[in-house]
């Protein structure tokens, strides 16, 4: 049995994936699927290790949806249930409705259970990778994902023809006062749209952290090149594969099933009253290695402090909370110098 005739009988996309960390041992490949129940066909495309596309044949489709996961390797729940919806559709058990990419960002950074291996893949987006004559294996992932991205939504048509989704599924280092909660990247002055806050309260997210800059991410990538619908989705603890408590996805996992098989999705329309909604206040970045957080490592995320307490020390410069109810998101000291080491947000609202 070859490579393609073992992935069509199994459907396990992510056990090929981690078994070629960086590249396919041979040409990239499709094949037909057949839905059983419908007797519909959709064409599979294997373009690269970790990059599969799933598109409807001989039926009109509207959307261009990317499910990410594994930017960072050791973010296992995403990565676990990506797999599974990849598995259902490459048997034949679920029906596709519109076109779907999934990518399994960092193959090789799943297989040593780390967030990356040279580098931290959700900062190399937008052109990072190839900026400071730096060259490695994760740089060169991230432009291989970004023309995988762009190759997706351009195929499917224009901007004004598509809606266009780009959901980048991860999970956080610390435990958070919101289990679940997404960033929406800077919008250049484009409005925050309801809808989407309303389909991420399907996905069981209700807190959402707006932002007011540019990033090197994944999500702000495909947002700003292609006007995507894009979030990094925070969906829990990051745990090592076999030991998420898979109860906790229930809904995320089912509402992402029922977008890409065209079933009815749980919205009810936006309410303020249903969300936090917090913007970034403070993006502290680590510039010596003298670098500290004023508070342990268990503290979670969104606990707020009060101002002018010091929330971190960075050789001489003390960074303090500056507005009441400012909170830390995504404290990490051991980040390279120049990386963000901290971000704190404050509540706010959208009109
Ligand atoms: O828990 C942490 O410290 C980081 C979790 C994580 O990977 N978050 C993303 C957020 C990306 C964004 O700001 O859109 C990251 O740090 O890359
Ligand atoms: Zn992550």
């Amino acid at each position: 049995m070859n490579l393609i005739q073992k992935l069509q009988q199994t459907g396990d996309f992510l056990s090929l994936t981690r078994a070629n960390e960086w590249s396919l041992p041979q040409a990239p490949f499709s094949f037909n699927v057949t839905h059983q129940a419908t007797n519909t066909q959709s064409l599979v495309s294997v373009l690269d290790t970790g990059v599969i596309v799933f598109e409807p044949v001989d039926r009109k489709t509207s959307k261009d949806i990317i499910l990410s996961n594994a930017v960072h390797g050791n973010e296992t729940a995403p990565i676990e249930i990506c797999a599974d919806i990849v598995s259902q559709l490459i048997k034949g058990e679920l029906y596709l409705a519109e076109r779907v990419l999934f990518l399994f960002g960092n193959p090789a950074a799943m297989n040593i259970g780390e967030r990356f291996v040279e580098e931290n893949l959700n900062r190399l987006f937008s052109g990072a990778h190839s900026e400071g004559g730096v060259h490695n294996k994760e740089r060169t992932r991230a432009k291989a994902l970004e023309d995988a991205v762009a190759n997706f939504f351009e195929q499917g048509g224009t901007a004004q023809e598509r809606e266009r989704f780009h959901y980048d599924l991860h999970t956080a280092i610390r435990g958070a006062k919101y289990d679940k909660f997404a960033v929406y990247p800077f919008r250049h002055g484009k409005p925050w749209k309801k809808s989407q806050l309303a389909f991420l309260k399907a996905c069981d997210v209700n807190t959402i952290l707006l932002s007011h800059s540019p990033t090197t991410t994944f999500s702000y990538y495909s947002s700003n090149n292609f006007g995507a619908d894009a979030f990094t989705v925070e969906l829990g603890k990051v745990m090592p594969f076999g030991e998420n408590d898979m109860t906790k996805f229930i809904k995320v996992r089912q509402t992402l099933i029922n977008f890409v098989s065209g079933q009815a999705l749980d919205i009810t329309a936006y309410q303020e009253e249903d969300f936090n909604i917090f913007e970034i206040d403070q993006t502290i970045n680590k510039h010596t290695e003298n670098f500290t957080l004023n508070f342990a490592d268990d503290v979670e995320n969104f606990t707020d402090y009060p101002i002018g307490y010091v929330l971190a020390t960075d050789g001489d410069i003390e960074h303090k909370v500056r507005t009441q109810g400012e909170a830390i998101i995504f404290p990490n000291a051991n980040v390279a110098l120049g990386q963000r080491a901290l971000l704190t947000v404050k509540p706010t609202s959208i009109e």
